[in-house]
């Protein structure tokens, strides 16, 4: 049907043909029913590894969609989501941004770029937390790269699609990176299209990129002059006849779709079987959507679709593919959730398909995740937050129920970008940003935010249902392993100095500040070299900071011998009606299991910072519960006081350098006592952060040691530099080599996940694919990857080295393992370097 629809005439707008709905939910060949709003959104992000195209595309998806008229470039430094002046220069991406665009009968896509360089993945981190699905971007010659890897891992809980990118490219394989998603990535992918090559007429008769074979709607889309004359209507859309070169490779790519979405599918499987007699032709595409769509939700296929953005083919499919295969809020997972007045609640949580998620029984009960803080110049702070439940609404009193404080909404907007749009409120499944003067000292990244979704104050009655201890889980900050000394040029810049680099970690909670107490100097530290290099970029040039800058070193942190602890007892003679018994203690296998102790469990809280966490003992004389107990200030204002303090005595360090402490517990004993009439929790924290430093004092230099940060590396290198490359890592880097791999068939491969080189190996891949002959020649078993563990320390400026030992064509990627302790006969030269 929808090929005599487009027979005769050629040329298309993509989407008045590729508009219309076609996906179904239920299960049954029928058109898709969007039954309320929710079902349109997308909350979608793009990752990737760096370079493979992720921002290109972006602004092609905003382009196609309609949303801009001119197509910015990275290359030229003028696109819509990398607005930052330190993005535009270097071509990368730092901060995602997020943008709304409608694609296709009133879908709109929230979608928001993310960065790909492994220094900035915390910013992935949080971005992932709020997404409902992915988008991964790969690179048609490189194939699945480690930072791909990586954010597969994190995404896990996510539906994804993949889009073989820079196809144009050569040397580009769409075949090996289909294979590589199998065997790197543990899924099955399944193809929704394939790339179509002709031979171009210049001297090397390369391969030229000229559209795809949509293999669901058995059609070529072919793109005309898609570099030198970019247009939304240049796609010629073609059937797949017999006689077409590509017919066979379609059938077959065809019969491997049906055939894996079968084991998934009853309903396709009897369709197949008794309807369409066993030709997979005969399965109307409205079935095979569905099957994808449901198979993708499930996590259980990743369909893979190819292109070039950068030459303007296979776009439109790909917003196509984003609509029709990802989620919508009411389909997306359930975020996790607790209640903090009662650990061992489970906080119900339900969607209904009219108003999305409701959590504990009420509809009323918004609650949403702040993942991003921004400070702009002319709007002050920006906080975006995805709403999970209810409404919130412009002019609304919300609580922070991480922090107990109490504040009212100045302004909602959404963002397309840097461009804001005032809005009355945000529902169910939206992301949008909040603005106004009280919300700056007031959330932080990762904050639970609580209204009442009809009464602007309605907070009075979320308490009386005990719903404002409810938390969505807070993001987990990885530890910084770099650092940099900063001092103010004269002692009158210091004041500002200090004020700016509180803006740069609240916006970037991945940055951390501590203070040297000896020399009483500033450090600020991060993920990697660039992340404080542009961190430092931002300090000086866009907030004028006037401050000198230490070499970065490698960020050092202190802990606690195995068996050390201390406890320490508030004095009773000044603790007015307070008590406390806190004992400081390495964190190990037994104290992060919620003991069952006296009344519950032990309440466990992790720290941002360091991998530290305060552990509460279920008190012996009160239960947050009991109708018995009273006290003016919360339970959660406690909790609160208790762990703002656990977080300033560990940052004060240990007694060898001033470190900051890693793997701590601080545990405060069941026997705990406040005033029932007091007030303020600045007494709580101030009791305990005296406590908890005095503990720390009472210990012997000789209770504690010093970590340095090892890292997993993984070099990439062809077979004749992989001999100077291994020597160099072992003998001048103290690396701990794990295994030398090929590049195209890791040995987890063939180890672990048989099953999926299984898959691999049997489902059809064209053989038209032109690219495939010349791509063996660039990758494949000439190219090997060396993965080790390595002290960052030893890795610092090695992109210099790679580059002289490879003439440039080495690649690595590290990422943060694990904080090791460091044996005696290097602490000395490390203790003079800090
Ligand atoms: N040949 C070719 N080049 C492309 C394609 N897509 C992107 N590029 C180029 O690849 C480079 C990186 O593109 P970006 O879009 O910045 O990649 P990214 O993934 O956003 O990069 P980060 O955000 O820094 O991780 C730029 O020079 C682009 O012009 C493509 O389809 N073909």
């Amino acid at each position: 049907m929808i090929i005599n629809a487009i027979k005769g005439k050629g040329r298309f707008y993509y989407s008045s043909f590729f508009g219309v709905e076609r996906v179904v939910l239920n299960g049954k060949n029928q058109q898709l029913r969007w039954n309320s709003a929710l079902s349109k959104i997308r909350n979608i992000g793009i990752v990737a590894h760096i370079d493979a195209g992720k921002t290109t595309t972006t602004e092609r998806l905003l382009y196609y969609s309609g949303k801009i008229t001119r197509m910015g470039d990275v290359d030229t430094g003028d696109t819509i989501t990398d607005f930052l002046p330190q993005e535009r220069s270097r071509g990368i991406t730092i901060q995602s941004a997020a943008i709304s665009f409608p694609w296709g009968n009133n879908c709109q896509i929230n979608l928001i770029d993310t960065p790909g360089h492994a220094d900035f993945c915390f910013e992935v981190m949080r971005t992932l937390k709020i997404l409902d699905g992915c988008v991964s971007i790969l690179d048609g010659v490189a194939g699945v790269e480690s930072q791909t890897e990586k954010v597969w891992k994190l995404s896990h809980f996510l539906p994804k699609i993949c889009f073989v990118n820079k196809m144009d490219r050569m040397g580009a394989n769409f075949n090996n990176t289909v294979k590589s998603i199998a065997t790197k990535l543990h899924t099955r992918p399944i193809l929704i299209n394939f790339p179509v090559f002709e031979k171009s007429e210049n001297d090397f008769n390369e391969p030229k990129l000229i559209g795809v074979v949509d293999i669901v709607n058995q059609v070529f889309l072919k793109w005309d002059n898609p570099v030198e004359k970019v247009s939304r209507e240049n796609i010629k859309v073609t059937p797949i006849d017999p006689e077409s070169p590509h017919y066979q490779d379609m059938v077959k790519c065809r019969e491997s779709l049906v055939d894996t979405l079968t084991e998934f599918d009853e309903a396709l499987l009897s369709e197949y079987i008794d309807v369409a007699d066993g030709d997979c032709l005969k399965i109307s595409s409205q079935m095979l959507n569905n099957s994808i769509r449901t198979s993708t939700l499930n996590r259980n296929v990743t369909p893979v679709l190819s292109g070039s953005s950068f030459n303007n083919v296979g776009v439109e499919p790909l917003l196509d593919a984003i609509r029709n295969y990802l989620p919508s809020p009411l389909e997306a997972r359930i975020p996790d959730l607790k209640d903090n007045s009662n650990p061992t609640k489970e906080v119900p949580a339900k969607v209904d398909p009219k108003v999305g998620l409701i959590i504990n029984n009420d509809k009323n009960l918004c609650m949403a995740l702040a993942f991003k803080i921004i400070t702009d110049p002319i709007r002050g702070t920006m906080i975006f937050i995805r709403v999970y439940s209810g409404v919130m609404r412009n002019g609304s009193t919300i609580y922070n129920s991480t922090n107990g404080e109490k504040l009212r909404i100045g302004k909602l907007v959404k963002m397309n970008a840097d461009k804001p749009q005032e809005i009355d409120h945000l529902s169910t499944g939206e992301i949008g940003v909040l603005t106004g003067s009280s919300i700056s000292e007031n959330i932080t990244t990762g904050d639970t935010l609580i209204s009442h979704s009809a009464k602007k104050d309605g907070l009075k009655t979320l308490k009386g249902k005990n719903e404002l201890s409810l938390q969505i889980d807070p993001i987990i900050i990885p530890p910084p392993v770099f650092s940099v000394v900063l001092e103010p040029q004269t002692l009158g810049n210091k004041d500002h100095m200090d004020t700016c680099l509180n803006r740069l970690v609240t916006e970037d909670p991945s940055l951390q500040l501590s203070k040297d107490n000896e020399t009483g100097q500033t450090i600020l530290s991060g993920m990697g070299e660039l992340h404080l290099e542009i961190a430092s970029d931002k300090l000086i040039n866009d907030m004028g900071a006037k401050v000198h800058l230490g070499k970065i070193n490698v960020f050092y942190k202190e802990a606690l011998e195995d068996a050390t602890m201390w406890e320490q007892t508030t004095p009773e003679v000044e603790s007015k009606g307070y008590h406390f018994n806190i004992r400081v203690e390495p964190l190990n296998e037994n104290n992060l299991k919620n003991h069952q102790n006296g009344k519950g469990k032990d309440l466990i809280i992790p720290l941002r910072n360091d991998n530290n966490f305060v552990i509460m003992e279920p008190n012996e004389n009160f239960d947050p519960n009991s109708p018995d107990w009273k006290p003016v200030l919360s339970f959660e204002s406690i909790v609160n006081a208790i762990t703002s303090s656990s977080l300033v005595g560990l940052q004060r360090g240990g007694k060898i350098s001033n470190l900051p402490l890693f793997g701590c517990a601080i545990r405060v004993k069941g026997d705990w006592n406040i005033p029932l009439d007091a007030e303020k929790p600045t007494e709580v924290l101030n009791i305990t952060r005296s406590l908890i430093q005095d503990a720390l004092k009472k210990l012997s230099k000789d209770q504690y040691n010093v970590l340095e940060p090892i890292m997993d590396l993984n070099v990439t290198v062809n077979t004749s530099d992989m001999g100077k490359v291994s020597q160099d890592l072992t003998s001048a880097r103290n690396a701990n080599i794990l295994s030398i791999e090929d590049s195209s068939t890791t040995s987890e491969a063939i180890n672990d996940v048989i099953e999926f080189s299984n898959y691999a190996d049997n489902m059809h891949l064209p053989k038209s694919d032109l690219s495939t002959s010349s791509n063996n020649i660039s990758r494949g078993a000439n190219i090997k990857v060396i993965k080790a563990e390595v002290p960052l320390q030893n890795m610092i400026a090695y992109n210099r080295t790679l580059r002289s030992l490879t003439q440039g064509r080495g690649e690595f990627h590290m990422e943060y393992n694990s904080m090791k302790k460091i044996n005696q006969n290097r602490l000395s030269d490390i203790l003079k370097e800090i």
